[in-house]
């Protein structure tokens, strides 16, 4: 299947969802959360930390493009051990579904770890950036490829609105022209996983570099696993570097993040590299 269309049935799926969730839990309850109104930390400030290693390590189940990649990996041990590791910050999946994740992850993640935590889903309405909220996540992800300029306006707002920031997904120069708004992000993530064959390469980040103004924090997202490569990446900008699968596919992830975590404080120092 290709990704374009696993990317339809996910949406389809999600508004299902949505509407039985907003059942259950009303818009009023998620409000009432502890969570709602504590400070979120920003994911900004900690990819730029000097001396920092710019990680965003993900806990991630399975995906449609990899099946299981790690059913056991508990969360607590994982996210806490990537905290520890000296990742910047971490990114949940809470996709059932399609990712093996779960609110709870989040929830869980953030009772053990001081770090900005990205909630990773698929967000198409805005009860979805309330509920990142009632978790206790401190950004959020919006999909260009699934939203309309309108809407990732209005669901950028709304996150920022209430303290969230909003790292932008992008495939491309086209999504990327159609879909900037510095009102309603801050931070823009290329991709690098292909939507219609799944394939990865670091060269659409590479090309997508110079078209991302410097305002906004530059991530590359997929399909990462060498410090080499994170040292390219950050020549040409990118300050945030979201690695799942290079971590998950290890009995113990953490140890794989810590190990590259060393490997990247070995790289040139971002001061002397961008001249
Ligand atoms: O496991 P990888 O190849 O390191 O990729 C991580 C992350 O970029 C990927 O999980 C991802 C990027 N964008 C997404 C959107 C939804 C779900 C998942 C993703």
């Amino acid at each position: 299947m290709s990704q374009a269309t696993i990317l339809d049935t996910i949406v389809t799926h999600k508004r299902q969802e949505i509407a039985s969730r907003r059942e259950l839990v009303p818009t009023k309850l998620l409000e009432t959360s502890l969570y709602f109104n504590s400070q979120p930390l920003s994911l900004r400030k900690y990819l730029l930390r000097e001396g920092g290693s710019g990680l965003i390590a993900e806990f991630k189940r399975k995906s449609p493009s990899k099946g299981w990649i790690n059913q056991y990996a508990p969360v607590e041990r994982t996210t806490l051990g990537y905290m520890q590791a000296g990742a910047a910050a971490l990114s949940v999946l809470t996709d059932t579904e399609f990712f093996g994740g779960k609110n709870e992850d989040l929830t869980t993640a953030r009772r053990f770890n001081f770090c900005p935590i990205l909630r990773k889903d698929f967000v198409v309405d805005e009860y979805q950036i309330l509920e990142a909220k009632s978790i206790g996540a401190d950004a959020v992800l919006l999909i260009a490829a699934v939203l309309t300029p309108q809407e990732i306006d209005s669901l950028g707002r709304l996150a920022r609105s209430l303290g969230l920031e909003v790292l932008l997904e992008v495939h491309d120069g086209e999504e990327l022209a159609r879909s900037i708004n510095a009102d309603a992000v801050n931070l823009i993530g290329v991709n690098n996983r292909n939507l219609h064959d799944f394939s990865l390469s670091l060269d659409t980040s590479m090309a997508l570099a110079e078209a991302i103004p410097n305002e906004f924090v530059k991530v590359s997202e997929s399909g990462i696993s060498t410090a080499a490569a994170i040292g390219q990446l950050r020549e040409v900008g990118f300050r945030g570097f979201l690695l799942g699968e290079a971590f998950m596919r290890h009995a113990r992830p953490e140890r794989a993040c810590a190990a590259l975590v060393q490997e990247i404080a070995a790289l040139p120092k971002i001061e002397s590299v961008v001249a």
